[in-house]
Order: C-alpha cells, then sequence, then structure tokens
C-alpha cells in the first residue's frame, strides 16, 4: 500500500464512503473540464457519500470556518443566459418569428430544453460540451411529482396541491416547447424533436434537475445586450446551472452568501460560509449551503428532501381542514355556526398564512379564523376593524379548537402513513414521502405538547 493511500485510509471517516466508479470517473472528467476552464480548487473540495444526505462535498484538507470562502467557480463555467445565447445550434432550434408573447416560457424551462439539447448530443456524437457535467447528475428524483399514482392516492391535499399545480406549469411549458421546436429534426440523427428527442419524461428530468440544482444570478448579470430568446421568457434570467458548485447540500443551521465578483480577468461566482453551528469544520466533514429559509413542505415538493427539526420549519393549515374537523368532531359537529361564516374568511382573504410554529404559535390569522368561526357570537359588522386595530388578546380564546385542529391534523397524516405502508411497494419518492408526513406528526405533536407545558406553567 503506498503513502498516498495509507494516508487517506487515515483519514477518511467511517460512515462516509467514495462515490462508486462510474461517478467517480465523471466526477474526475467533471474536476479536469472546470480546471480547463480556469477553477482551481483552492478549498480541495471533494464529493464523498454521507449517511445522512447522499452524495455531498467536504475540503479534503482545510479547517473551514465561518468568513471562508467554500468555493470560487469562474463565471464561464456556470450555465447562464449567456451560455444558451452563445450556442448558435440550440438558438437555431428557436425560430424567433414564431414567439408569441402569449406563450412563453420560464427562464427555468428553456434551461431545462438546453439540458435535453446537450444531453442528445452526448449521447449521439460525444460533442456535448456538457458531457462532463451532464454525466454527474442525478438519474432520478424524489418529488413527490415522481410518486407512483397509488401513492398520490395516499398523500395530503397541501402535497397534492403543488405537485398538480407542478404539473400544470410543467405540461404548459411542454406544449409551447412543442410548438416552436417539436416538428423539426435532429441534424445528426434526423429523429423528430419532441417526439423522439425532447420526450415529455425527460422534459420532466430536465425541469427538476434544473429547479433543485441552480443558483441565484442577479437577473442582469452575464446576459449579454442582445438576446435571442428575450421575447420568448416571461420572467428574469435570475439563475444559472453551477457545476460541481451544485453538489453542495442545503443546512438550516449555517448561513451562506453568494456573489459574483471580478477577479482580474473575469467574474468568479463565489459562495461564502457566514455562520454555521461550529466555530471550524474539519477536513472530510460535510460542508453544506443554504438554499434559503425554507421549510419542508417547499424543500420536500422542489428538491426531494426534508429536514428533521428543521429551524424553519412551520405547519399550515387550510380553511376546508377546519370544515372538515367541524364535520368529524362529534361536539363541533352539534354547534350552529354563522351561515355566511366561511364564505365571509374567503372573501376577505382571512385564511392566508394559518399555520403554526413550534416556537412561535399559533398565527394571528389562525387565531382570528378560529375565534370568528368558533366565538363570535353576534354578527360582525365591524370586524374587520377589530382584527386590523384591534386587541389581539380578544382573539385569545381558541385553545381548545386549535388542540382538536392539531389532533385532527395528526391523525389523517398518520391514516396516509398507513395507507403507504399498505401499498405493496413504495417509489424512492414514496419512501422520502412517507417519512416527511411522519416529521409533520412529529412536529404537531411537540406543538400541542409545548402548549399543554407553556399552560401548566
Ligand atoms: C444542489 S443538489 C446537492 C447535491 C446532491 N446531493 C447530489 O448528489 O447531486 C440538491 C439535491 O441534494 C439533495 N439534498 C440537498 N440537501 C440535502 C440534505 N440536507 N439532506 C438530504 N438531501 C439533500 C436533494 O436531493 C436536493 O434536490
Amino acid at each position: 500500500m503506498g503513502r498516498t493511500q495509507r494516508l487517506r485510509q487515515r483519514r477518511a471517516p467511517k460512515d462516509t464512503t467514495h462515490p462508486v466508479d462510474h461517478e467517480l470517473d465523471s466526477l474526475h472528467v467533471l474536476y479536469a473540464h472546470l480546471n480547463c476552464l480556469g477553477w482551481r480548487n483552492t478549498t480541495q473540495l471533494s464529493a464523498l457519500h454521507f449517511p445522512q444526505t447522499g452524495r455531498g462535498l467536504c475540503s479534503k484538507r482545510q479547517r473551514l470556518r465561518p468568513g471562508n470562502e467554500l468555493i470560487r467557480l469562474p463565471a464561464n463555467c456556470l450555465i447562464s443566459i449567456a451560455t444558451l445565447e452563445a450556442d448558435d445550434q440550440f438558438r437555431a432550434l428557436f425560430n424567433k418569428d414564431l414567439f408569441d408573447k402569449d406563450a412563453r416560457i420560464s427562464f427555468q424551462a428553456l434551461v431545462a430544453c438546453y439540458l435535453m439539447h446537450q444531453q442528445h448530443l452526448h449521447e449521439t456524437s460525444q460533442q456535448s460540451t456538457l458531457g462532463a457535467y451532464l454525466d454527474t447528475l442525478p438519474r432520478s428524483y424524489t418529488m413527490p411529482y415522481f410518486c407512483a399514482m397509488s401513492e398520490l392516492q395516499c398523500l395530503p391535499e397541501a402535497l397534492l396541491e403543488r405537485t398538480v399545480g407542478q404539473n400544470r406549469q410543467i405540461r404548459e411549458y411542454y406544449q409551447i416547447i412543442k410548438t416552436l421546436v417539436g416538428t423539426q429534426h435532429c441534424e445528426c440523427c434526423g429523429q423528430l424533436y419532441c417526439q423522439d428527442i425532447w420526450t415529455l419524461a425527460e422534459y420532466k428530468r430536465a425541469y427538476f434537475a434544473v429547479n433543485s440544482r441552480s443558483v441565484y444570478l442577479n437577473p442582469r448579470q452575464l446576459k449579454p445586450a442582445r438576446c435571442h430568446f428575450q421575447s420568448l421568457l416571461s420572467g428574469d434570467t435570475n439563475m444559472a446551472l453551477a457545476p460541481f458548485l451544485d453538489l453542495f447540500n442545503h443546512s438550516d443551521s449555517v448561513q451562506t452568501t453568494a456573489e459574483l465578483s471580478p477577479n482580474g480577468k473575469g467574474q468568479d461566482y463565489v459562495l461564502t460560509l457566514d455562520t454555521a453551528a461550529k466555530s471550524e469544520l474539519q477536513p472530510y466533514e460535510q460542508l453544506f449551503i443554504s438554499y434559503g429559509a425554507l421549510p419542508n413542505l417547499k424543500l420536500l415538493t422542489d428538491y426531494g428532501f426534508y429536514l428533521e427539526r428543521n429551524a424553519h420549519d412551520f405547519f399550515e393549515f387550510s380553511l376546508s381542514d377546519i370544515e372538515q374537523l367541524i364535520a368529524q368532531n362529534r361536539k363541533l359537529a352539534a354547534q350552529t355556526y354563522h351561515r355566511n361564516i366561511f364564505k365571509f374568511i374567503r372573501e376577505h382573504n382571512l385564511y392566508d398564512q394559518m399555520f403554526v410554529h413550534i416556537d412561535d404559535g399559533c398565527s394571528h390569522n389562525l387565531r382570528v379564523v378560529l375565534h370568528l368561526i368558533f366565538k363570535q357570537q353576534a354578527y360582525f359588522p365591524n370586524v374587520l376593524n377589530q382584527i386590523a386595530f384591534g386587541d389581539v388578546a380578544q382573539f385569545d380564546d381558541v385553545q381548545p379548537e386549535l388542540s382538536y385542529l392539531v389532533a385532527h391534523k395528526i391523525s389523517e397524516y398518520q391514516g396516509f402513513v398507513k395507507a403507504l405502508n399498505q401499498l405493496p411497494q413504495l417509489t424512492e419518492s414514496g419512501v422520502v414521502a412517507r417519512s416527511y408526513l411522519l416529521e409533520c406528526v412529529r412536529y404537531l405533536s411537540d406543538f400541542e405538547s409545548s402548549v399543554h407545558c407553556q399552560s401548566n406553567e
């Protein structure tokens, strides 16, 4: 055994593993490719498999502290609007004369097309400039969007709503892309674009690759003065894919900043660690970045994972949750309610932001809505003034109803978990969704216990 290998064996902690061979190969090709583009891996980052998160990044040699740069990637390594605009072959697929102001797509949807375009070049002629990057992308994703139909039937409304929204959006964009590009044949293989190459299944995968791996950019940065795609796009070109940098996983206990910074010749995309739970991160310890102050529902539906005891989590209720509670709870069902109370709440948008937070308690809107439904005795000509300007304490009398609502939700989510457990098998997305539901049950149970602890104090 050589000296390097002995050192490696000594240093790598037992609970991490190196990526498997084919992944290692593609990562090496990517290092080399980025190196040619000017990336110097000054923090000696390396990809490993970590038991909690799967593939992620650590530094092999450096100890990193808040204030240190995590990575400095030359801007020409990013896949941004500048990359798409500079690619003649890709631009030629989109005939400007066919752009329609009533049928636009997001920049994210266009970048997904670019990934498919490069993937096809990579597969058919090995001529993609992004081949090295494409080979490092995950082969599958774990958002509920990719759940089997039988699993979707066991998921709560809040998850389904988002998944259905994503599906609507993806299909709308795909239809527009089909109209623009679909009937063209590929020059190198003769196949029809949307029928054979950019299939809907491929598009979905590419869409979520971009959704879960892109970094934010100021919309004016890296955008050429003349933009072929301008009148096709519905929003800003405020994101980019960042090869290798997109191997950082997310944590709620770090703060990081990202900025484009001049480097003498051009610009670098620099990620800096601002704060972390520890004052120093050791070699081989996983390095995390922050994707934002995101609750678990968003992490699950957009990124396909959730965090246990996520500091940014909260649990949101809908008005129909309260309607269902009334229908199912004998005591509440026996009560009489104002005939138009739900209409009134809907008309005045009082049902927005009805949530509980483990430290902050019940949100103002949820308290007000529970009060209006369960406590307001007379009709309320002046109730909106009271809500906006009145004494908040007057809405404090809803603790029993809040407890019923939380208990109702816990039992509903336990029911969904049970239904998932009864399926003969689960997809990867189904497994992640089931553990997310259990985390929600844990969150709500802890919320309920903390409320009781407070009232006993
Ligand atoms: C930008 S990528 C990060 C690298 C990714 N793990 C990989 O191997 O390609 C984002 C994806 O990583 C995963 N991820 C990020 N943070 C995570 C975490 N804290 N726990 C589990 N998975 C995480 C999710 O699948 C997410 O969609």
